[in-house]
Formats: C-alpha cells, structure tokens, sequence
C-alpha cells in the first residue's frame, strides 16, 4: 500500500467515522508499513494508537481491504523518545503501542498526574479515625462491580487523602493492567480544560476523560467558584457514571460544605460513599511514626532512639501527618550528622520551632469548660475539692487534656485545679493514661473532648 492510496482511504473513512472523529483519530495517522498482511502505522501517543485500536481498528481494516490490499489487522507505533512536545518528537525509534498498552494506567499520555510509589496500602497505618474510609478505599481496589459511585473521601488538611487514592490507583493497576486508572488534581482538570479550549480542542479533551475506566479527582474543593470547569466536570462525571466507570473524588470538606459548587454536582457528588478521614489520634500518629523508623532504618542504618521520643511526638504534634513525618525525618537528619542517638533533649532542641508552631492555643480554662459541659458537672466541681467519683473522673481527664494539649507544666495544672498538688496532678494524668487502653468509654470521651478542642 501506497501513501497515496492511504490517502484516499482515509477520504472514506472520514465519510464513516465523522468529522470530528476523522480529525481528531485518523488524520494524525501516519501509514508507515504493510507487512504480513499487517499494516502498521505511526502514532504520536499511546493513548491514541490505543484508542483507534479499539474504537476504529475494524473500519480502518475494513476500507483497506475495500481498497484491494488484503490486510488482517492494524499496528500502531509510537516513537519511544522523551516526549517534550507531540508535534517535534523525533520519529526514529519506535515502540508497538499493543505491547506498551499495560502502562497505560499511568501512561504520560493519559491526562493523569503520575503517582507516589510510597503511597500504598502497605504502607497505610489505619487507626479509628480512618479505618472507615480504608474499608471503602480497598473496596474500590478490588475492581470489579462498581457499587458506590462516587467514592467521595474528605478530611482535613495531610490526613492521608491523596495516600489512599494512589494507593486505590496501584492496586487497580496491580489487579488490571489494561484499565485506564487516571489520578488527577482538580486543578490539574481545569488547566487541562482551559488549554482545551484555547487550543479549540474540546472534542479530544471530552473523549480522553470520557474513555477512562477509573477517574480519580483530587482536592475537588478547588473547582469551587469556577462555573465552566464545574460545568464540564459535571458532564464527564455524567457520561462515566453512565457508563459505570468508578470515580473517585477526594476534597477538604464534605460536598455540602463546599461553598460555590452547584447544587446539582453537590447532589451528583453525595450519591455513592461519603466518608470522612477523621482528624488523627494519639494511636495512630504513634503507628506511622513507628512505621516512618522502620522506613527510615535502611536510610539511617544504626541510629538509635531513646524511649518516649516517638510518644512525645506522637503528643505534641497533633496538626497533620505530614507535619509529623517531616519532623520525624528532620530530627533523624540531624542525629546522624551530629553523630548521635536521638534523645529527649536532641528532639526539644532540633525541633524546637515546630513544637512551638503547634502548640495549640488551648487553655486550661477552655478544657475545664468543655469537660465540665461534656459530663454535665458544673465547673466549680470540676475544679473543687470533693473527691466522689462523678467529679474526680471528669477532673482527672481535664488535667490528662491539660497536660496532652497545652505546655502548662504540672504545678502549673495543678494550682487552676484549685491549687492541687503536682504528683496529684501527675496522678491523675497516669490513671487516664491506663484507663484509656482498657476502657473504652473513656477512650471515645477522651477522642471526643479533643476533637472538640482542637477543631
Ligand atoms: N494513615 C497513614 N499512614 C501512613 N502515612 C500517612 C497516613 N496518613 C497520611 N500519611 C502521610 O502523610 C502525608 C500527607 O498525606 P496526604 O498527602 O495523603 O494528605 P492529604 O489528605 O491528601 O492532604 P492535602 O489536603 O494537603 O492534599 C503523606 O506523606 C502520607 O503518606
């Protein structure tokens, strides 16, 4: 086969394919070789020799045969250089898109952003405050039958959002190679789609979202306010559900609280799983802590760390798992380039600033008040001398929340407790600290009261 007669054949494959189509799928196509009733033709994306494959592969053989060339199938070939731009790329190396089309998951032809290979289940701590949005993370994974659509996961700042959607993403790849599993920020979503429309490309825009088998949103939130963005989100998120691909949505707040989103998408946004990260526990911030050290182990192979230093921190620094982590490697940095073990007084010093910035800026006033009201004890019992059980218990978790969430030392707790004693105090925090293992009224108390103090 000629180019020439290429060229007339493509002339009838625009009349049965559509002129959208043909310009956007066939006219790009280079015809490059006809060899054992194969022909083979240059393409400038996977995606797109893997598209026509799928979705024109049967016309294009069917017009060359017309045409007289017997031929039993089409090949695509991309060239297999750093892309910088489409159109400059050398075309001397190739690569048969067939054989590459199990990359697609996160091939750069795809529109997704790539993925962080720390961002695994494996590598996911799950504690009360996330289990549930876990279960729901590794019910999506498992593929299959799409039962909620969407997934829609929020919580607050570092909480572990993006984690679970890569996570979601490698373990799809992992059980199917061949879906098309796109991550991408909503910000990302809307530079894609503004570019576009500038480039008067909206057709390939719609069908490179629309041909995806799991679309993946990051920090939805940021379409907030932008109509045209929300709009054509709006519609692609139509036309998957339609077609029962997943998606996954991932945003700071819940739907209802995103102000600035249209009712509809909100609604649209509500119909499948909404679950929350919740912000971390004391728990779980000590389990990824604990599993940073074993990650971080072959990195600094032979540092030592004094007992406590992971509680302490798992204590003071409440604000994001990410704040942790990065506080956590700090402190292990500069133990190994001073050659020593980490200590309490190692970590007081090196992370000085950080334990500065989150220290919250709770009184000890503020926790009387929220403990007295959450057991419905009046504040002067809460505070005062008698020692019956309903007032002593409640007084007890106060100091334990005094001493957890403020940097008031013991006497200091001790004198707003009515001018108790520092080992009475100490007591009381050492009697929590038991408790809460063992019981587990206290324990959702004590979560409860802090979620309060710190929201
Ligand atoms: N449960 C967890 N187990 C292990 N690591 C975690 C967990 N939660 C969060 N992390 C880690 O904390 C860091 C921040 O998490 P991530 O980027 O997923 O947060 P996010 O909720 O997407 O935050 P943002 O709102 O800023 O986008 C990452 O390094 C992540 O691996």
């Amino acid at each position: 086969m000629t180019k020439d007669l290429w060229g007339q054949i493509r002339e009838k494959l625009r009349a049965t394919v559509g002129k959208n189509n043909y310009a956007n799928w066939i006219e790009p196509l280079e015809f490059a070789a006809l060899e054992g009733g194969v022909a083979t033709f240059m393409v400038p994306t996977t995606f797109m020799g893997n598209w026509v494959s799928r979705n024109f592969g049967d016309q294009i053989v069917h017009e060359i045969t017309k045409a007289g060339v017997p031929v039993s199938r089409v090949e695509f070939m991309v060239p297999l250089v750093a892309r910088t731009s489409e159109r400059d790329r050398p075309r001397t190396e190739v690569r048969k898109s067939r054989s590459v089309a199990s990359d697609a998951a996160v091939d750069s032809d795809l529109p997704g952003a790539p993925l962080d290979s720390r961002f695994t289940f494996d590598t996911f701590v799950v504690g009360k405050p996330n289990e549930l949005a876990h279960a729901a993370a590794r019910r999506v994974a498992e593929g299959g039958t799409v039962t909620f659509n969407p997934l829609f996961l929020y919580g607050g700042v570092g909480l572990g959002k993006t984690h679970l959607m890569h996570a979601i993403a490698w373990e799809l790849r992992k059980r199917s190679p061949d879906l098309r599993v796109v991550y991408l920020s909503a910000e990302q979503f809307m530079y894609r789609f503004v570019q576009a429309l500038r480039d008067k490309d909206m057709i390939a825009f719609k069908q490179l979202f629309r041909s995806v088998d799991v679309l993946m949103v990051d920090d939805v939130q940021f379409i907030a306010g932008k109509d045209a963005t929300q709009e054509e989100f709006f519609h692609t998120f139509n036309a998957l559900v339609d077609q029962s691909k997943q998606i996954i949505i991932s945003s700071d707040r819940a739907p209802t609280e995103i102000n600035g989103i249209e009712d509809r998408i909100v609604s649209r946004m509500q119909s499948g799983l909404v679950v929350d990260l919740h912000p971390t526990n004391y728990e779980l911030r000590l389990g990824i802590l604990q599993q940073k050290v074993d990650q971080l182990s072959t990195q600094f192979p032979g540092l030592k760390i004094q007992d406590g230093v992971l509680e302490f921190l798992a204590h003071r620094i409440s604000t994001n798992v990410r704040v942790l982590e990065g506080a956590l490697m700090r402190l292990f940095a500069f133990a190994s380039l001073v050659g020593r073990e980490v200590s309490m007084e190692l970590t007081q010093d090196c992370l000085a600033d950080v334990l500065r910035a989150s220290d919250r800026k709770i009184t000890v006033e503020e926790i009387q008040r929220k403990v007295s009201d959450h057991f419905n004890i009046r504040l002067s019992d809460l505070i005062g001398p008698k020692r019956v059980r309903t007032f002593a218990r409640p007084r007890q978790i106060a100091m334990y929340l005094a001493k957890q969430l403020t940097t008031r030392s013991l006497p200091e707790i001790g004198r707003r407790f009515g001018g108790r004693d520092h080992t009475t105090v100490m007591h009381g925090v050492r009697r929590i600290e038991d408790l809460m293992h063992k019981d587990s009224q206290i324990a959702d108390d004590l979560e409860l009261l802090r979620r309060s103090l710190e929201a």
